[in-house]
Protein backbone atom coordinates (compact mmCIF):
# COMPACT_ATOMS: atom_id res chain seq x y z
CA UNK A 1 0.00 0.00 0.00
CA UNK A 2 1.48 3.27 -0.87
CA UNK A 3 2.14 5.28 2.24
CA UNK A 4 -0.26 8.37 2.91
CA UNK A 5 -1.40 9.90 5.83
CA UNK A 6 -5.19 9.04 5.76
CA UNK A 7 -7.01 6.71 8.33
CA UNK A 8 -7.05 3.18 7.65
CA UNK A 9 -10.72 1.84 6.47
CA UNK A 10 -12.53 -0.93 8.77
CA UNK A 11 -11.58 -3.13 6.05
CA UNK A 12 -7.92 -1.83 5.01
CA UNK A 13 -7.49 -2.38 9.31
CA UNK A 14 -8.87 -6.07 9.06
CA UNK A 15 -6.84 -7.34 5.98
CA UNK A 16 -3.69 -6.23 8.11
CA UNK A 17 -5.20 -7.99 11.55
CA UNK A 18 -5.80 -11.35 9.43
CA UNK A 19 -2.17 -11.08 8.76
CA UNK A 20 -0.56 -10.24 12.37
CA UNK A 21 -3.05 -11.54 14.81
CA UNK A 22 -1.85 -15.17 14.19
CA UNK A 23 2.07 -14.94 14.48
CA UNK A 24 1.86 -16.13 17.89
CA UNK A 25 -0.52 -18.03 19.40
CA UNK A 26 -2.10 -15.56 22.08
CA UNK A 27 -3.50 -13.88 19.21
CA UNK A 28 -6.63 -16.12 18.95
CA UNK A 29 -7.90 -14.67 22.33
CA UNK A 30 -8.59 -11.29 21.23
CA UNK A 31 -11.61 -10.16 20.66
CA UNK A 32 -12.38 -6.52 20.03
CA UNK A 33 -15.96 -6.66 20.85
CA UNK A 34 -15.68 -8.46 23.85
CA UNK A 35 -12.57 -6.52 24.85
CA UNK A 36 -14.38 -3.20 24.84
CA UNK A 37 -16.78 -4.59 27.67
CA UNK A 38 -13.83 -5.35 29.41
CA UNK A 39 -12.57 -1.91 29.19
CA UNK A 40 -16.13 -0.53 30.25
CA UNK A 41 -15.58 -2.71 33.31
CA UNK A 42 -12.24 -0.64 34.71
CA UNK A 43 -13.11 1.69 36.93
CA UNK A 44 -12.48 5.25 36.37
CA UNK A 45 -9.14 5.65 38.74
CA UNK A 46 -7.40 3.06 36.16
CA UNK A 47 -8.31 4.87 33.14
CA UNK A 48 -4.77 6.62 31.86
CA UNK A 49 -6.20 9.39 29.62
CA UNK A 50 -8.79 10.29 32.35
CA UNK A 51 -6.19 10.60 35.27
CA UNK A 52 -3.82 12.95 32.73
CA UNK A 53 -6.85 14.97 31.92
CA UNK A 54 -7.39 16.09 35.34
CA UNK A 55 -4.27 16.17 36.70
CA UNK A 56 -3.36 18.61 33.68
CA UNK A 57 -6.46 20.74 35.06
CA UNK A 58 -5.12 20.84 38.42
CA UNK A 59 -1.93 21.74 37.17
CA UNK A 60 -0.39 18.56 39.08
CA UNK A 61 2.78 16.84 37.70
CA UNK A 62 2.08 13.17 37.81
CA UNK A 63 5.21 10.50 38.35
CA UNK A 64 5.25 7.24 36.51
CA UNK A 65 8.87 4.90 36.99
CA UNK A 66 9.60 2.00 34.23
CA UNK A 67 9.47 -1.45 34.91
CA UNK A 68 9.05 -4.71 33.83
CA UNK A 69 9.77 -8.03 34.73
CA UNK A 70 9.51 -11.42 33.23
CA UNK A 71 6.61 -13.77 34.87
CA UNK A 72 3.45 -12.01 35.66
CA UNK A 73 2.92 -12.88 39.50
CA UNK A 74 6.61 -11.10 40.00
CA UNK A 75 5.57 -8.58 37.72
CA UNK A 76 1.94 -7.68 40.19
CA UNK A 77 4.66 -7.66 42.81
CA UNK A 78 6.51 -4.93 41.32
CA UNK A 79 4.06 -3.06 40.70
CA UNK A 80 2.10 -3.22 43.69
CA UNK A 81 5.10 -2.30 45.51
CA UNK A 82 5.95 1.21 43.36
CA UNK A 83 2.62 1.99 43.93
CA UNK A 84 2.37 1.38 47.73
CA UNK A 85 6.16 1.92 48.29
CA UNK A 86 7.40 4.19 46.06
CA UNK A 87 3.82 6.21 45.41
CA UNK A 88 3.70 5.89 41.45
CA UNK A 89 0.56 7.64 40.01
CA UNK A 90 0.55 5.85 36.91
CA UNK A 91 2.56 2.46 36.84
CA UNK A 92 4.39 0.86 33.16
CA UNK A 93 4.67 -1.92 32.22
CA UNK A 94 8.32 -1.86 30.28
CA UNK A 95 8.02 -4.87 27.75
CA UNK A 96 11.42 -7.57 27.12
CA UNK A 97 13.64 -6.62 24.11
CA UNK A 98 12.86 -10.14 22.75
CA UNK A 99 9.44 -9.31 22.30
CA UNK A 100 10.08 -5.80 20.64
CA UNK A 101 12.10 -7.59 18.29
CA UNK A 102 8.74 -9.73 17.69
CA UNK A 103 11.15 -12.79 18.63
CA UNK A 104 8.39 -14.11 20.43
CA UNK A 105 10.49 -17.75 20.66
CA UNK A 106 13.22 -16.69 22.57
CA UNK A 107 10.76 -14.87 25.07
CA UNK A 108 9.32 -18.08 25.36
CA UNK A 109 12.66 -19.54 26.41
CA UNK A 110 13.46 -16.46 28.66
CA UNK A 111 9.85 -17.60 30.51
CA UNK A 112 11.08 -21.19 30.70
CA UNK A 113 14.53 -20.02 31.91
CA UNK A 114 13.04 -16.99 34.86
CA UNK A 115 10.56 -19.98 36.33
CA UNK A 116 13.90 -22.34 36.40
CA UNK A 117 16.13 -19.73 37.90
CA UNK A 118 13.65 -18.20 39.86
CA UNK A 119 14.72 -14.67 38.77
CA UNK A 120 13.99 -12.22 35.70
CA UNK A 121 15.61 -13.71 32.74
CA UNK A 122 14.26 -10.94 30.41
CA UNK A 123 14.76 -7.55 30.59
CA UNK A 124 10.89 -6.85 31.11
CA UNK A 125 7.55 -8.10 30.43
CA UNK A 126 6.63 -10.55 27.69
CA UNK A 127 3.12 -9.57 27.10
CA UNK A 128 2.46 -11.21 23.57
CA UNK A 129 3.94 -14.81 25.17
CA UNK A 130 1.66 -14.10 28.51
CA UNK A 131 -1.39 -12.93 26.41
CA UNK A 132 -4.49 -11.35 27.03
CA UNK A 133 -6.09 -13.26 30.13
CA UNK A 134 -2.32 -12.62 31.90
CA UNK A 135 -2.49 -8.84 31.04
CA UNK A 136 -6.08 -8.51 32.58
CA UNK A 137 -4.57 -9.65 36.23
CA UNK A 138 -2.20 -6.96 36.01
CA UNK A 139 -4.65 -4.30 35.73
CA UNK A 140 -7.45 -6.22 38.57
CA UNK A 141 -3.97 -6.16 40.96
CA UNK A 142 -3.15 -2.65 40.93
CA UNK A 143 -4.73 0.58 42.02
CA UNK A 144 -3.38 3.11 39.02
CA UNK A 145 -3.60 3.10 35.10
CA UNK A 146 -1.20 1.01 33.63
CA UNK A 147 0.29 2.12 30.52
CA UNK A 148 3.07 -0.28 27.76
CA UNK A 149 6.45 0.85 27.64
CA UNK A 150 8.64 -0.60 25.38
CA UNK A 151 10.64 0.10 21.69
CA UNK A 152 9.02 -2.00 18.83
CA UNK A 153 9.18 -1.53 15.32
CA UNK A 154 6.76 -3.54 14.38
CA UNK A 155 4.42 -3.64 17.20
CA UNK A 156 1.04 -4.65 15.87
CA UNK A 157 0.19 -8.12 17.73
CA UNK A 158 1.74 -6.53 20.82
CA UNK A 159 -0.75 -3.35 20.79
CA UNK A 160 -3.60 -6.00 20.05
CA UNK A 161 -2.88 -8.17 23.23
CA UNK A 162 -1.88 -5.23 25.44
CA UNK A 163 -5.00 -3.29 24.67
CA UNK A 164 -7.61 -6.32 24.92
CA UNK A 165 -5.77 -6.85 28.17
CA UNK A 166 -6.69 -3.73 29.60
CA UNK A 167 -3.98 -1.03 29.23
CA UNK A 168 -5.36 1.86 28.78
CA UNK A 169 -2.02 3.77 27.74
CA UNK A 170 0.41 2.41 24.80
CA UNK A 171 4.21 4.47 23.94
CA UNK A 172 5.60 4.33 20.98
CA UNK A 173 5.18 5.69 17.05
CA UNK A 174 6.77 5.11 13.95
CA UNK A 175 9.98 7.75 13.66
CA UNK A 176 10.36 7.50 17.48
CA UNK A 177 10.40 3.43 18.08
CA UNK A 178 12.27 2.91 14.79
CA UNK A 179 15.60 5.48 14.39
CA UNK A 180 16.12 5.41 17.98
CA UNK A 181 15.51 1.90 18.63
CA UNK A 182 16.50 0.14 15.27
CA UNK A 183 19.33 -0.43 12.18
CA UNK A 184 18.34 -1.13 9.31
CA UNK A 185 13.94 -1.13 9.04
CA UNK A 186 12.18 1.08 6.66
CA UNK A 187 10.68 4.10 8.13
CA UNK A 188 8.03 3.75 5.51
CA UNK A 189 7.49 0.14 7.14
CA UNK A 190 7.04 1.46 11.10
CA UNK A 191 5.43 4.29 10.19
CA UNK A 192 2.66 2.20 8.23
CA UNK A 193 2.70 -0.14 10.86
CA UNK A 194 1.97 2.18 13.65
CA UNK A 195 -0.33 3.86 11.33
CA UNK A 196 -1.96 0.01 12.11
CA UNK A 197 -1.17 0.79 15.95
CA UNK A 198 -2.94 4.13 15.99
CA UNK A 199 -6.09 2.90 13.87
CA UNK A 200 -6.96 0.05 16.48
CA UNK A 201 -7.00 2.84 19.39
CA UNK A 202 -8.93 4.78 17.16
CA UNK A 203 -11.54 1.84 16.79
CA UNK A 204 -11.59 1.72 20.88
CA UNK A 205 -12.65 5.57 20.70
CA UNK A 206 -15.14 4.95 18.69
CA UNK A 207 -16.55 1.99 20.32
CA UNK A 208 -16.18 4.51 23.68
CA UNK A 209 -12.97 3.41 25.23
CA UNK A 210 -10.03 6.63 25.35
CA UNK A 211 -6.80 4.89 25.20
CA UNK A 212 -4.10 7.41 25.85
CA UNK A 213 -1.10 7.46 23.20
CA UNK A 214 2.58 8.63 23.92
CA UNK A 215 5.23 9.21 20.93
CA UNK A 216 8.41 8.47 22.56
CA UNK A 217 9.97 11.58 23.02
CA UNK A 218 13.78 11.16 23.68
CA UNK A 219 14.18 9.62 20.92
CA UNK A 220 18.51 8.93 21.39
CA UNK A 221 17.98 10.56 24.97
CA UNK A 222 21.92 11.74 24.01
CA UNK A 223 21.87 15.69 23.30
CA UNK A 224 18.78 15.36 21.74
CA UNK A 225 18.18 19.78 20.47
CA UNK A 226 14.20 20.29 21.35
CA UNK A 227 13.27 21.54 17.91
CA UNK A 228 14.16 17.95 17.05
CA UNK A 229 12.42 16.20 19.84
CA UNK A 230 9.54 18.40 19.16
CA UNK A 231 9.39 17.97 15.02
CA UNK A 232 9.16 14.23 15.34
CA UNK A 233 6.23 14.51 18.79
CA UNK A 234 4.38 16.68 16.81
CA UNK A 235 4.65 14.25 13.50
CA UNK A 236 3.34 11.33 15.47
CA UNK A 237 1.00 13.18 17.19
CA UNK A 238 -0.87 14.31 13.94
CA UNK A 239 -0.22 10.88 12.84
CA UNK A 240 -2.03 9.16 16.02
CA UNK A 241 -4.95 11.66 15.18
CA UNK A 242 -5.28 10.82 11.67
CA UNK A 243 -6.30 7.75 12.73
CA UNK A 244 -8.67 8.39 15.68
CA UNK A 245 -6.54 8.63 18.46
CA UNK A 246 -8.25 11.63 21.25
CA UNK A 247 -5.69 11.47 23.97
CA UNK A 248 -2.13 11.86 22.92
CA UNK A 249 0.45 12.64 25.43
CA UNK A 250 3.61 14.76 24.03
CA UNK A 251 7.43 13.78 25.25
CA UNK A 252 10.59 15.69 25.24
CA UNK A 253 13.93 14.58 27.86
CA UNK A 254 15.64 16.48 30.10
CA UNK A 255 18.97 18.16 28.84
CA UNK A 256 20.01 19.96 32.30
CA UNK A 257 19.83 23.75 31.41
CA UNK A 258 16.83 25.16 33.39
CA UNK A 259 15.73 27.80 31.18
CA UNK A 260 16.04 25.69 27.93
CA UNK A 261 13.86 22.66 29.83
CA UNK A 262 11.20 24.65 30.93
CA UNK A 263 11.08 26.44 27.35
CA UNK A 264 11.03 23.16 25.87
CA UNK A 265 7.97 21.89 27.84
CA UNK A 266 6.06 24.95 27.28
CA UNK A 267 6.78 25.29 23.73
CA UNK A 268 6.27 21.62 23.10
CA UNK A 269 2.55 22.30 25.07
CA UNK A 270 2.19 24.74 22.78
CA UNK A 271 3.28 23.55 19.44
CA UNK A 272 0.72 20.52 19.84
CA UNK A 273 -2.33 22.76 20.53
CA UNK A 274 -1.06 25.11 17.25
CA UNK A 275 -0.65 21.67 14.92
CA UNK A 276 -3.46 19.71 16.23
CA UNK A 277 -5.93 22.71 15.59
CA UNK A 278 -4.38 23.79 13.04
CA UNK A 279 -4.86 20.08 11.14
CA UNK A 280 -8.31 20.21 12.27
CA UNK A 281 -8.61 17.57 15.03
CA UNK A 282 -10.28 19.52 17.66
CA UNK A 283 -11.13 17.00 19.76
CA UNK A 284 -7.71 15.62 21.17
CA UNK A 285 -6.65 16.02 24.71
CA UNK A 286 -3.15 16.87 24.46
CA UNK A 287 -0.62 16.48 28.01
CA UNK A 288 3.06 16.43 28.00
CA UNK A 289 5.85 14.17 29.87
CA UNK A 290 8.83 15.35 30.65
CA UNK A 291 11.58 12.39 31.48
CA UNK A 292 14.10 12.44 33.74
CA UNK A 293 17.92 13.14 32.00
CA UNK A 294 17.71 10.19 29.70
CA UNK A 295 21.68 10.11 29.00
CA UNK A 296 24.54 8.96 31.04
CA UNK A 297 24.06 8.63 34.73
CA UNK A 298 26.57 8.55 37.55
CA UNK A 299 27.66 5.33 39.35
CA UNK A 300 27.13 6.80 42.67
CA UNK A 301 24.04 6.67 44.06
CA UNK A 302 23.72 9.82 45.94
CA UNK A 303 24.85 11.68 42.60
CA UNK A 304 22.30 9.84 40.81
CA UNK A 305 19.05 11.04 43.03
CA UNK A 306 21.03 14.51 42.55
CA UNK A 307 20.21 14.29 38.60
CA UNK A 308 16.55 12.42 38.93
CA UNK A 309 15.76 15.46 41.93
CA UNK A 310 16.73 18.15 39.24
CA UNK A 311 14.72 16.01 36.63
CA UNK A 312 11.81 16.28 39.06
CA UNK A 313 12.48 20.05 39.83
CA UNK A 314 12.37 20.81 35.87
CA UNK A 315 9.36 18.62 35.45
CA UNK A 316 7.42 20.42 38.37
CA UNK A 317 8.90 24.32 37.58
CA UNK A 318 7.54 23.55 33.60
CA UNK A 319 3.92 22.34 34.59
CA UNK A 320 4.58 18.87 33.30
CA UNK A 321 1.88 16.86 33.02
CA UNK A 322 3.67 13.39 34.30
CA UNK A 323 7.14 12.55 34.36
CA UNK A 324 8.96 9.51 34.21
CA UNK A 325 11.36 8.71 36.83
CA UNK A 326 14.78 7.13 37.09
CA UNK A 327 16.44 5.20 39.46
CA UNK A 328 19.75 5.32 41.53
CA UNK A 329 20.50 1.83 39.70
CA UNK A 330 20.44 4.09 36.05
CA UNK A 331 24.31 3.50 35.89
CA UNK A 332 23.98 -0.24 36.37
CA UNK A 333 21.13 -1.96 34.71
CA UNK A 334 17.80 -2.59 35.52
CA UNK A 335 16.64 -1.27 39.07
CA UNK A 336 15.73 -3.33 42.04
CA UNK A 337 11.99 -2.51 42.92
CA UNK A 338 13.75 -1.12 46.17
CA UNK A 339 15.66 1.41 44.14
CA UNK A 340 13.04 2.13 41.73
CA UNK A 341 10.66 2.96 44.32
CA UNK A 342 13.48 5.18 46.12
CA UNK A 343 13.50 7.49 42.82
CA UNK A 344 9.86 7.86 42.49
CA UNK A 345 9.79 8.80 46.81
CA UNK A 346 12.12 11.18 45.81
CA UNK A 347 10.76 12.68 42.59
CA UNK A 348 7.70 12.86 44.91
CA UNK A 349 9.26 14.82 47.61
CA UNK A 350 10.63 17.51 44.92
CA UNK A 351 7.38 17.62 43.12
CA UNK A 352 5.22 18.17 46.33
CA UNK A 353 7.75 20.73 47.76
CA UNK A 354 7.50 22.64 44.48
CA UNK A 355 3.61 22.01 43.83
CA UNK A 356 2.52 25.67 44.77
CA UNK A 357 5.23 27.25 42.67
CA UNK A 358 5.90 27.98 38.90
CA UNK A 359 8.71 29.26 37.55
CA UNK A 360 7.96 32.67 36.25
CA UNK A 361 7.87 33.47 32.00
CA UNK A 362 10.86 35.57 31.89
CA UNK A 363 12.42 36.87 29.31
CA UNK A 364 15.20 34.83 29.32
CA UNK A 365 12.44 31.93 29.20
CA UNK A 366 10.62 33.76 26.43
CA UNK A 367 13.27 33.67 24.18
CA UNK A 368 14.23 30.52 24.29
CA UNK A 369 10.38 29.06 23.61
CA UNK A 370 10.31 31.50 20.63
CA UNK A 371 13.68 30.20 19.65
CA UNK A 372 12.74 26.52 20.15
CA UNK A 373 8.97 27.35 17.93
CA UNK A 374 10.75 29.11 15.30
CA UNK A 375 13.15 26.63 14.92
CA UNK A 376 10.62 23.45 14.95
CA UNK A 377 8.71 25.34 12.71
CA UNK A 378 11.75 25.29 10.24
CA UNK A 379 11.99 21.63 10.15
CA UNK A 380 8.14 20.82 9.86
CA UNK A 381 7.48 23.22 6.84
CA UNK A 382 10.36 21.24 5.23
CA UNK A 383 8.48 18.03 6.00
CA UNK A 384 5.67 19.32 4.94
CA UNK A 385 7.05 20.71 1.46
CA UNK A 386 9.07 17.33 0.81
CA UNK A 387 5.50 15.46 1.66
CA UNK A 388 3.69 18.02 -1.15
CA UNK A 389 1.51 18.47 2.21
CA UNK A 390 1.47 14.53 3.25
CA UNK A 391 3.17 14.44 6.58
CA UNK A 392 4.20 10.60 6.74
CA UNK A 393 5.22 10.85 3.23
CA UNK A 394 7.09 13.89 4.36
CA UNK A 395 8.54 12.50 7.67
CA UNK A 396 10.25 9.59 5.82
CA UNK A 397 11.73 11.92 2.80
CA UNK A 398 12.66 14.42 5.75
CA UNK A 399 14.68 11.66 7.42
CA UNK A 400 16.45 10.61 3.59
CA UNK A 401 17.42 14.36 3.17
CA UNK A 402 18.82 14.59 6.88
CA UNK A 403 15.91 17.20 7.39
CA UNK A 404 15.13 15.11 10.42
CA UNK A 405 18.55 14.31 12.11
CA UNK A 406 18.27 12.84 15.73
CA UNK A 407 22.04 12.45 16.91
CA UNK A 408 23.70 9.65 17.68
CA UNK A 409 21.16 7.27 15.78
CA UNK A 410 21.46 3.14 15.56
CA UNK A 411 19.63 3.29 12.29
CA UNK A 412 21.57 3.46 9.02
CA UNK A 413 18.44 5.54 7.36
CA UNK A 414 19.46 8.44 9.95
CA UNK A 415 21.82 11.18 8.53
CA UNK A 416 23.79 11.29 11.68
CA UNK A 417 25.55 14.32 10.56
CA UNK A 418 23.48 17.71 12.17
CA UNK A 419 25.51 18.03 15.32
CA UNK A 420 24.89 19.56 18.87
CA UNK A 421 26.61 20.14 21.82
CA UNK A 422 26.49 22.31 24.85
CA UNK A 423 26.63 26.33 25.24
CA UNK A 424 28.56 27.97 28.18
CA UNK A 425 25.21 27.85 30.50
CA UNK A 426 24.92 24.17 29.18
CA UNK A 427 21.82 24.40 26.87
CA UNK A 428 21.69 22.08 23.80
CA UNK A 429 22.95 24.08 21.08
CA UNK A 430 23.87 23.03 16.58
CA UNK A 431 27.56 22.46 16.64
CA UNK A 432 26.80 21.44 12.95
CA UNK A 433 22.76 21.75 11.21
CA UNK A 434 23.73 19.44 8.74
CA UNK A 435 20.48 18.96 6.68
CA UNK A 436 18.55 20.93 8.87
CA UNK A 437 16.90 23.47 6.77
CA UNK A 438 17.42 26.53 10.02
CA UNK A 439 17.41 29.99 9.11
CA UNK A 440 20.72 32.17 8.88
CA UNK A 441 19.43 34.25 12.38
CA UNK A 442 18.78 30.90 14.11
CA UNK A 443 22.22 29.52 12.80
CA UNK A 444 24.53 33.03 13.72
CA UNK A 445 22.54 32.72 17.42
CA UNK A 446 24.32 29.02 17.64
CA UNK A 447 27.20 29.57 16.43
CA UNK A 448 27.44 32.27 18.46
CA UNK A 449 26.53 30.75 21.92
CA UNK A 450 29.23 27.72 20.42
CA UNK A 451 31.93 30.59 19.94
CA UNK A 452 30.70 31.93 24.03
CA UNK A 453 31.83 28.67 25.56
CA UNK A 454 35.22 28.18 23.26
CA UNK A 455 36.08 31.38 24.15
CA UNK A 456 35.65 30.82 28.08
CA UNK A 457 36.92 27.48 27.75
CA UNK A 458 39.97 28.63 25.89
CA UNK A 459 39.55 26.15 22.66
CA UNK A 460 38.45 26.34 19.49
CA UNK A 461 34.57 25.10 18.74
CA UNK A 462 34.97 21.50 17.83
CA UNK A 463 34.01 17.94 18.04
CA UNK A 464 35.58 17.30 21.24
CA UNK A 465 32.99 19.35 23.24
CA UNK A 466 30.62 16.71 21.94
CA UNK A 467 32.54 14.27 23.41
CA UNK A 468 32.97 15.66 26.78
CA UNK A 469 29.23 16.66 27.16
CA UNK A 470 28.03 13.70 26.27
CA UNK A 471 30.15 12.12 29.56
CA UNK A 472 29.53 14.91 31.53
CA UNK A 473 27.10 14.21 33.82
CA UNK A 474 27.95 11.20 34.28
CA UNK A 475 31.43 12.81 35.84
CA UNK A 476 29.38 14.96 38.09
CA UNK A 477 29.34 18.01 36.11
CA UNK A 478 26.53 19.73 33.24
CA UNK A 479 29.27 21.18 30.78
CA UNK A 480 31.68 18.66 29.22
CA UNK A 481 34.88 21.57 30.20
CA UNK A 482 37.87 20.46 29.09
CA UNK A 483 39.96 20.24 32.83
C1 LIG B 1 13.89 4.42 27.23
C2 LIG B 1 14.33 3.18 27.90
C3 LIG B 1 15.57 3.37 28.74
C4 LIG B 1 15.22 3.45 30.22
O1 LIG B 1 14.36 2.37 30.59
C5 LIG B 1 14.86 1.76 31.76
N1 LIG B 1 14.43 0.36 31.75
C6 LIG B 1 14.54 -0.50 30.72
N2 LIG B 1 14.03 -1.70 31.07
C7 LIG B 1 13.59 -1.58 32.35
C8 LIG B 1 12.95 -2.46 33.27
N3 LIG B 1 12.68 -3.73 32.92
N4 LIG B 1 12.64 -2.00 34.50
C9 LIG B 1 12.93 -0.72 34.84
N5 LIG B 1 13.53 0.18 34.01
C10 LIG B 1 13.84 -0.26 32.78
C11 LIG B 1 16.36 1.95 31.68
O2 LIG B 1 16.95 1.86 32.95
C12 LIG B 1 16.44 3.36 31.12
O3 LIG B 1 16.30 4.27 32.17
Amino acid sequence: MELRNKKLTVDEYRAIRAEIIDTWPTGKDVDFEEAVRYHESIPEEKVFSKKLIRAKQEGKTLIQPRAGVALVDKHIELLKFLEDQGGADLLPTTIDSYTRQNRYEEAERGIRESVAQDKSMLNGFPAVNHGVAACRRLIENIRNPLQVRHGTPDARLLTEIALAGGFTSYEGGGISYNIPYAKSVSLEKTITDWQYADRLVGLYEEAGISINREPYGPLTGTLVPPCVSHAVAIIEMLLAAEQGVKNITVGYGQCGNLVQDVAAIRSLDELAEQYIHAYGYDDVAITTVLHQWMGGFPQDEAQAFAVISWGSAVAALSKATKVIVKTPHEAIGVPTKEANAEGLRATKQVISMLADQSLAITPNVQAEIDLIKAETKCILDRCFELGAGDIAVGAVRAVEAGVIDIPFAPSRFNKNKMLPARDHEGAIRILDAGGVPFSKDILDFHRQKMEQRAKFEGRQVSFQMVIDDIYAISKGRLVGRPR
